[in-house]
């Protein structure tokens, strides 16, 4: 795992913008996005909307969506996609679970199928403070592929301050599974502020376990972190690369 350790997130998401820059570049044909919603990605997508970079033959395939939101609500993160990045950046095609689909079994296969057609060339990861990545939250199997999550309390009394208030959070959500994202050729996991560092040391250099979802990122061949000092406090130094 490369790690990057930035003085600002937008000295992170500046290194982002390089990297997605750069395959790109090294892709002569589709290329295959995941993407990330949350505060986190906000300011690398704002720089990619200001870039000169064209999307027009990328493929966007986001990680989660939130069970009972449906496109038009603020809160969803189809929504959420369509304000901070496609509305700007066009791409050939862009996939987000439906929230509104009630059945979790026709959706969450839909999805693979979807994931199945188009593999993932760069995933952009968020961190949850406990170690969740997606939706996936602590004890998600390993192997597990798109399917509902109920969110746990700590994740929605994260994800409160987008909401009016801690009970409009929907109480489960479509995600993405470990195995899906971890089949990603590369990944790009970003992680800004205190409230993230102690998931950060567990994701460095914690056992790699179910109770920290991020952990599995250890075995992934090509992974680069990026911290604010903030969030790598726990962490050594040492393994940075510049
Ligand atoms: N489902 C999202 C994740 O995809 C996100 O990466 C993470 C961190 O969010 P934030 O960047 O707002 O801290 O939690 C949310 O619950």
């Amino acid at each position: 795992m490369k790690i990057w350790i930035v003085k600002t997130p937008v000295e992170g998401a500046n290194k982002g913008v390089a990297m997605i820059q750069q395959t790109l570049k090294d892709c002569h044909e589709q290329v295959v996005f995941g993407l990330a919603t949350g505060g986190t990605p906000q300011t690398l997508y704002r720089l990619l909307s200001a870039s000169q970079l064209d999307f027009s033959r990328c493929i966007a395939i986001n990680l989660d969506e939130y069970v009972g939101l449906d496109q038009e609500n603020p809160q969803s993160y189809a929504y959420y996609m369509n304000r901070h990045l496609f509305s700007k950046k066009p791409f050939q095609q862009t996939f987000i679970p439906n929230g509104m689909n009630r059945n979790a079994t026709v959706e969450t296969q839909r999805y693979d199928q979807i994931l199945d057609r188009y593999p993932i060339d760069l995933q952009i990861l968020g961190l949850g403070q406990n170690g969740h990545i997606g939706f996936n939250e602590p004890g998600t199997p390993f192997e597990s592929t798109t399917h509902e999550v109920q969110l746990t309390e700590s994740t929605i009394a994260a994800n409160a301050r987008f909401f009016a208030q801690s009970t409009d959070v929907p109480r489960s959500a479509y995600s993405m599974g470990i195995k899906s994202i971890m089949a990603a050729k590369q990944i790009i996991i970003m992680a800004y502020g205190k409230a993230k560092a102690a998931a950060v040391k567990k994701l460095v250099l914690g056992p790699v376990t179910t109770a920290v979802p991020a952990s599995i990122l250890q075995q992934h061949p090509n992974v680069t972190l990026i911290v604010d000092e903030a969030a790598a406090d726990q962490i050594k130094k040492e393994k940075v690369e510049d």
